[in-house]
């Protein structure tokens, strides 16, 4: 094994490295990948994928003066290592060590912040224009995923591309999966396209064939090119790229570097936009992840010699207890259809998928299609169930505005992964959810205090006609006594978990836990605290709030999402709405900035939503203030 890596500090370095020692240093590469996810967790497979692509790009380009754009972001280790990162590369995704993502404040090397998919043609297409607007010269590349071109704003991108005639190169990094096997007509299409070199062969046959013949008068060689067009469209169907004005070469072995560096020295030459399809295998190099690339998709900590997870989640998630209950229902419900933009197996419902195939539809990475497609569904008398994590959704906001709640169709959306996601950090924290849609007008908010409400609060949306919503959080740890059972939940209504008299605590969903233990430590130190499980951020439980009054001046409201818009501000304008005075109100969630990465534990404490942090908070709340007395 070489010992190259040490002394590469930058991509500049890479320039003096031959066809073979950067052979030697794509194997050295795999070792240290393998070596570090298997402690840190992370994106293992995908990175394994793009090791000869990552090398090849920065040893014919010119980082950071040439900006390379990563779509998604999370198969950008590589990268991160190859560019004065290495030496920090244990500290991947732990909190105050690197992102698992591009992040620019981390380098000039990361020319864009990305996480979530199918971003990079367009902000690659910005970047090159304000290029050509200043003057200046340099290349820009955006390496795009087979599964993120599925995204509609990878095609807005492509659109404009051809349009502009901009210089630009699209690397597609085709390795036939999402996190999944990739689906949909795309997907067939870029096969078809992969299964063909023989038929790209005979394309650039017949363009060489006409290239010899001499020119005899300019409609001669018109009436040539067409002939060349109307062939290459007769035996390669659809060239869609070229179709677009984007040049199209390939399909290239990701895996061989010189083949790799010979296209994009290719590709930089020719100017103009230009797509390079790059054919990789995902997990190249580790059996177990080539063999299950899903698994190794994105991973936490595992032993290297058979793949096994070294911490098992502990007991369960709210996505597994989702999995389970959506199969049951649907049992007697078969107006019930499931929906996911590309997550099936991390939004739990790929089990559905195997007990109702016809009932599932993966539409790729598509949220603001996956939202539509549903409304349609649901305006037809079906009742669609659309899982996208709540980081996600926000794709849709317009869909769920204009598609669904105008029409008050009966569209349920489970926001899995609200609040903080914990290691994928910013781009990924759910925390705007609540705030992004309990304005929506016909629109019901819920979130679970725990699993056997989760599973209610599920029965009661498929028997709510309107659009609800239900967020939830990543973490795992629930119990759950009756596996299948269902208690309709009134809409709009809060229940008191336990009575005190000098403060009341109102949390919602993932709060209420907490909310419950600094009520128990409080009260060790001689602070009375009532506490409320809020179920419903819209319609909120008036009532209940109401009721709350003559007896408690200072009431805190506590939420996993951003304070700004969210349950304590949708408290706050109901109390003052209704001419509500004297009470003391302080609402406790995320702050109005972006949340690193690093364990949730860290975090949550951090942002003061932790048992600790809401004891200190109703002690100053608690402090006495002069002259205030509630009153309606
Ligand atoms: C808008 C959005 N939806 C979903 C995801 C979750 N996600 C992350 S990577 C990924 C698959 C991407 O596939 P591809 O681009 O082909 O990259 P690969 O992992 O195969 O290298 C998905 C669905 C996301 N990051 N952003
Ligand atoms: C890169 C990406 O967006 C996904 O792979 C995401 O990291 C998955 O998160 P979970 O691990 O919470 O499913
Ligand atoms: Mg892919």
């Amino acid at each position: 094994m070489s010992d190259y890596l040490q002394s590469i500090h930058g991509p500049a370095d890479l320039k003096r490295f031959s066809n073979s020692e950067l052979v030697e240093l794509a194997a050295e590469i795999r070792q240290f990948l393998l070596k570090t996810v298997a402690h840190t967790g992370g994106h293992l497979a995908p990175n394994l994928g793009v090791v000869e692509l990552t090398l090849a790009l920065h040893a014919i380009f010119d980082s950071p003066r040439d900006k390379i754009v990563w779509d998604v972001g999370h198969q950008s280790y590589v990268h991160k290592i190859l560019t004065g990162r290495y030496d920090q590369f244990q500290t991947l995704r732990q909190f105050g060590g690197l992102s698992g993502f591009p992040k620019p404040e981390e380098s000039e090397h990361d020319a864009f912040a990305t996480g979530h998919s199918s971003t990079s043609i367009s902000a690659a297409l910005g970047i090159a224009k304000a290029r050509d607007l200043a003057g200046e010269n340099h290349k820009v590349v955006a390496v795009i995923g087979d599964g993120s071109l599925t995204g509609g704003m990878a095609f807005e991108g492509l659109n404009q591309l051809g349009h502009l005639q901009t210089d630009m190169i699209v690397v597609l990094n085709d390795n036939e999966m999402s996190i999944a096997k990739n689906v949909g007509a795309l997907s067939r299409y870029l096969n078809r396209l992969r299964m063909n070199p023989k038929l790209r062969r005979l394309k650039s046959d017949i363009q060489e064939l006409i290239r010899k013949i001499p020119r005899v008068g300019k409609v001669t060689v018109e009436y040539l090119s067409k002939l060349e067009d109307s062939l290459t469209y007769l035996v390669i169907p659809g060239m869609f790229f070229e179709e677009l004005g984007i040049t199209y070469l390939g399909p290239v072995n990701g895996h061989d570097i010189a083949e790799l560096k010979v296209s994009l020295r290719d590709a930089a030459n020719r100017g103009g936009p230009v797509l390079i399809h790059v054919l990789t295998v995902k997990g190249k190099g580790y059996e177990l992840a080539e063999r299950n690339p899903q698994r190794f998709h994105g991973t936490g900590p595992f032993e290297l010699a058979n793949g096994r997870k070294t911490e098992e989640p502990s007991a369960l998630s709210y996505t597994e207890v989702f999995s389970r209950c959506i199969v049951d229902l649907a049992k007697s419900e078969p107006k019930i259809i499931a929906v996911t933009a590309a997550m099936a197996d991390g939004t739990g419902l790929l089990n559905f998928s195997k007990h109702f195939p016809k009932r599932f539809f993966d539409v790729g990475i598509a949220e603001e299609h996956a939202v539509t497609f549903a409304a349609g569904l649901a305006k037809q008398g079906f009742h669609p169930v659309v899982a996208i994590y709540s980081t996600f959704l926000q794709r849709a906001y317009d869909q769920i505005i204009h598609d669904v709640c105008l029409q008050n169709l009966p569209v349920v959306f489970m926001l899995d992964r609200a609040g903080l996601v914990g290691a994928d950090g910013p781009t990924h924290h759910g925390v705007f959810d609540l705030s992004f849609l309990r304005h929506i007008p016909n629109m019901t908010v819920m979130a679970p205090k725990d699993a056997a409400e989760f599973q209610d609060m599920l029965y009661t949306a498929l028997h709510t006609n309107g659009p609800v919503a239900i967020r939830y959080p990543r973490r795992a740890g629930l119990t759950l006594e009756d596996a299948l059972a269902y208690v309709p939940l009134p809409l709009g209504t809060a229940e008191i978990l336990l009575e005190g008299k000098d403060i009341a605590i109102v949390a919602i969903g993932s709060m209420v836990s907490p909310a419950l233990e600094a009520a128990k430590l409080l009260k060790k130190s001689g602070i009375d605290c009532t506490v409320v499980n809020a179920r419903f951020v819209k319609p909120l439980d008036q009532a209940l709030l109401l009721s709350l009054l003559p007896n408690h001046s200072k009431i805190i409201t506590v939420e996993e999402n951003a304070v700004a818009g969210g349950f304590g501000s949708a408290v706050a304008e109901f109390l003052t709405g209704q001419g509500v005075t004297g009470v003391r109100l302080k609402a406790l969630g995320i702050p109005d900035q972006f949340i690193a990465h690093g364990s949730t534990e860290i975090l949550l404490a951090q942002c003061g939503l932790d048992a600790e942090g809401i004891c200190r908070a109703v002690r100053e709340l608690n402090l006495p203030a002069i002259g205030i007395r509630a009153s309606l």
